[in-house]
């Protein structure tokens, strides 16, 4: 049987003054990255050459000659320094992600993968979006989608799936924003999630409480009282569990990410709040996981980390996190492709 070639990505360097280039280049020198996906890049060829003959002097890891990369130039015209905030580097992180959105809306991609850009070089050059994950949701008209941390053990696969409720808001606007009718769709967003993008149809879900030991009776805080429990108890079927409390939410998964005996580990996790997901995300698995952003018309993927200014041109950023957001996206795609082809002909 003839074997279908791996999919074409978008891959954009992100903001040029920070690793992302760094981190793109290690791992385009991987030679699985190649085994699974025909990488398109989008960037400034002229700052990822200098990037290039700058760190290999520098970097412990193999680096892609930019040379021999199929490379979609968005060229730069004026010097970027490392390491520094600026609104032109921001300018080009925000026309890297608009090409590879188009590019991939147009069909020459089967999905985005983004490297970091920096939120105040956007602001600075006027690009005001809370961040990459608005300007896709935007690009694709979605109305509900959500920001997903993926992770594999590497001790034993096991995979760590933490959905955040609210996102990038001051956390004093987390207890208004956070309202029963927002917890309801991004558990619905996040359950057509794990079945269609990770072919889970009998998933188990936890969801944090808010207030310590979820609110202890109403002692502590009362959303838990008052919505979030019975919203929990009224979910159809049996595969919500909690409100759990935040403190010990994390304890299974963690011991099920170590391959330590665990009972009740779920396939995925909703958190409350931005920090209530990623401190566990980021402590356990800041390597190996990835940003997706569920609910979208195309494949989206990034590593978990930004732009890292205070490492930016020392040769030192790992590029785990990227190769795990390039090997994502791709299964995502193959998952999409494999589908649309099951799928019965529109008549
Ligand atoms: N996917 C994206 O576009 C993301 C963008 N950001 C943005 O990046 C900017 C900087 O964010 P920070 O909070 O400083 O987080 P950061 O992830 O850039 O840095 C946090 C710490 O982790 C280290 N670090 C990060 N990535 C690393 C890597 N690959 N290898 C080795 N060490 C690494 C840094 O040196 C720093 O000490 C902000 O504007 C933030 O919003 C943050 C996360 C994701
Ligand atoms: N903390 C995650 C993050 O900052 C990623 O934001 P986005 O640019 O992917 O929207």
């Amino acid at each position: 049987m003839q074997q279908t070639p791996p999919p074409f990505l978008a891959i954009t360097i992100g903001d040029p003054a920070g690793i992302g280039p760094e981190v793109v280049l290690k791992a385009l020198a991987d030679d699985t990255v190649h085994g699974l996906c025909r990488p398109l890049v989008f960037g400034s060829h002229r700052l990822l050459e200098q990037a290039y003959l700058y760190l290999r002097a520098l970097s412990p890891d193999p680096l892609a000659n930019p040379d021999d990369l199929e490379i979609v130039d968005l060229p730069s015209s004026q010097p970027i320094e490392t390491g520094k905030l600026c609104a032109h580097a921001g300018d080009l992180s925000f026309a890297y992600l608009q090409a590879a959105i188009e590019a991939t809306q147009v069909g020459r991609c089967a999905g985005v993968v983004t490297a970091p850009i920096h939120k105040s070089a956007w602001h600075l050059a006027g690009h005001r979006y809370p961040g990459q994950t608005e300007v896709l949701a935007r690009a694709c008209g979605a109305e509900r989608y959500g920001m997903l941390f993926v992770a594999r053990s590497p001790v034993n696969g096991w995979p760590l799936r933490v959905l955040l409720a609210t996102t990038h808001i001051p956390l004093a606007a987390v207890p208004t924003t956070l309202i029963p009718e927002l917890v309801r769709s991004k558990l619905a967003l996040l359950f057509d999630s794990l079945d269609c993008d990770f072919g889970l149809s009998d998933p188990q879900v936890a969801v944090a409480g808010l207030n310590p030991h979820s609110g202890e009776n109403g002692q502590l805080g009362s959303e838990e009282r008052d919505w979030l429990a019975p919203l929990i108890a009224d979910w159809p079927g049996d595969r919500l569990l909690g409100p759990v409390p935040p403190d010990t939410l994390w304890i299974e998964a963690a011991r099920a990410w170590a391959g330590t005996a665990h009972h009740g580990a779920c396939d995925a996790y909703l958190a409350l709040y931005h920090d209530q997901g990623l401190i566990p995300v980021k402590m356990l698995a800041f390597d190996q996981a990835v940003n997706t952003t569920i609910g979208l018309s195309i494949v989206r993927t990034s590593p978990d980390h930004g732009t890292a200014f205070d490492i930016a041109g020392r040769g030192i950023a790992r590029p785990q996190s990227m190769v795990a957001a390039v090997a994502l996206a791709a299964e995502l795609a193959n998952r999409r492709a494999a589908r649309s082809l099951a799928a019965p002909a529109a008549l």
